[in-house]
Parts: structure tokens; C-alpha cells; sequence
């Protein structure tokens, strides 16, 4: 079963021309995809209508083996598809990182010791464990972006949506990243800039163009 089949989306933000224009893709469980594309061709875009938060004007999405259309269809997508914004500020709202991280696993109704479990698990992982008690707020953008990965991991998605994850990390943390992203066992479709992060990542790749997607 594919986790997700995109078939011919159609897209325009409102009162504008469409940005897609039948983008269509598959991703299956276990694959490494990759997005490249020119500055606002679509993809952030595309990532945002593969999780509900914005509705396609035609064509089908298909997420783990059912048509989705209406909202309520996505809870589910949003629970199983972690998706990590371009902005981290999109992501994090709460006081403290360990608040930000558990936020996830509280809202699937987790207990808030199994919760704090999760967080410490993954923060080691991560190696952000010394961030743990930090105000959120006052956090680098690097230090962000890698706490917006950490409370995606916390829910355990079965499949990344990753947009631009190396924005605002410096070599050393880039290069971490790629390390975390090529140990997890989920599908991962990745969104980025960065030719050297898709080869190592997800090197079978697509492009957005005109608003479709074409091999790379
Ligand atoms: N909320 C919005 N309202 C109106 N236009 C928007 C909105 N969000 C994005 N756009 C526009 O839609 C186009 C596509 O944006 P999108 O962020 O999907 O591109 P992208 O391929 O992810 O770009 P980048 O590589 O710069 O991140 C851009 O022209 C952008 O300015």
C-alpha cells in the first residue's frame, strides 16, 4: 500500500493563478523522495495540501490507503505524516522545549510520565538533551529547527514530510541531521535546496516545474 498518491492536484492561493497545476506523486512505505524546485514553485505548498492544511481546488489525495477530502479525514493523515515546517515558529508554541516536545505525545493521550519518557528518548537521540528546560522562544534558528524535528519524532510518524530541514544549520548540525534522517526507518519525502542533502538522503528525486512534478 502507498502512503501517499497524489494524483493531479490543482492549487491557487486565493484570487491568485494556480501554482500547481496536476502535480502528481507516489510515495511508498520505507521510499526516500526528494522535492527539488525553484523558489516558489510549489512545494512547501504541496506538503500543506498532503496534510490537510490547504484544500485542493482538483484532483485526488490518497493517504494510507483512503481517499481524503473533508478535514476529518485528515486527523489521521496529520497523526501518521509528521510534517516539519520550513518555519519553525509554524511548529513550536509552547514555553519550554520539553513542553514543545511532548505536546504531541500528550495530545495522542499519552500520560504525562510516558509523555516525559518520549521527550527524554528523543532529545537524546537527537542529542538536544542540554536544550531540554530552554525557553523556546529564545532558541537559535538552528536549535529550532532540530526541536521541531524532535517533537515530529515524538509522535512517532510512520512517514517525514521534511521542508527545507537544513535551513539555518550551520555544517556541523547539517551534517548531524543527515546522519539521524539516514538512521530512522520512516518514509521520508524531503523538500530542500541542498543537492549534497538530497543525494545522501533521498537521492531518488523529483522536481517541481510549472506545477508538476518530473524526475529530476
Ligand atoms: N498564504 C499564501 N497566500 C498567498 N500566496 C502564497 C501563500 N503562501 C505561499 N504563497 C505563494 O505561493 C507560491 C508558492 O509558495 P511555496 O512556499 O509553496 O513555494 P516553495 O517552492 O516552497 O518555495 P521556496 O523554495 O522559496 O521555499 C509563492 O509565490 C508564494 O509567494
Amino acid at each position: 500500500m502507498a502512503l501517499f498518491e497524489l494524483d493531479g492536484l490543482v492549487f491557487g492561493y486565493s484570487g491568485r493563478p494556480a501554482i500547481l497545476q496536476g502535480a502528481s506523486l507516489t510515495l511508498e512505505a520505507g521510499q526516500r523522495l526528494s522535492i527539488a524546485g525553484a523558489n516558489g514553485s510549489g512545494k512547501s505548498t504541496l506538503l500543506q495540501l498532503m496534510v490537510g492544511l490547504l484544500v485542493p481546488q482538483s484532483g485526488q489525495i490518497r493517504a494510507f490507503g483512503q481517499a481524503r477530502r473533508a478535514e476529518p479525514d485528515f486527523h489521521e493523515v496529520r497523526r501518521r505524516a509528521g510534517l516539519v515546517f520550513q518555519d519553525p515558529d509554524d511548529q513550536l508554541f509552547c514555553p519550554t522545549v520539553a513542553e514543545d516536545v511532548a505536546f504531541g505525545p500528550l495530545n495522542l493521550g499519552l500520560g504525562r510520565a510516558a509523555a516525559m519518557d518520549q521527550v527524554e528518548a528523543v532529545l537524546t537521540r537527537l542529542d538536544l538533551m542540554h536544550l531540554k528546560d530552554r525557553v523556546t522562544h529564545r532558541l537559535s534558528g538552528g536549535e529550532k529547527r532540530l526541536v521541531s524535528l524532535a517533537a515530529v519524532l515524538a509522535m512517532e510518524p510512520e512517514v517525514l514530510l521534511l521542508d527545507e530541514p537544513t535551513n539555518a544549520l550551520d555544517e556541523e548540525n547539517a551534517g548531524r541531521l543527515v546522519a539521524i534522517l539516514q538512521g530512522l526507518p520512516q518514509a521520508i519525502l524531503l523538500v530542500t535546496h541542498d543537492a549534497e542533502m538530497r543525494a545522501q538522503v533521498a537521492p531518488q528525486g523529483l522536481r517541481m516545474t510549472a506545477g508538476r512534478l518530473v524526475p529530476a
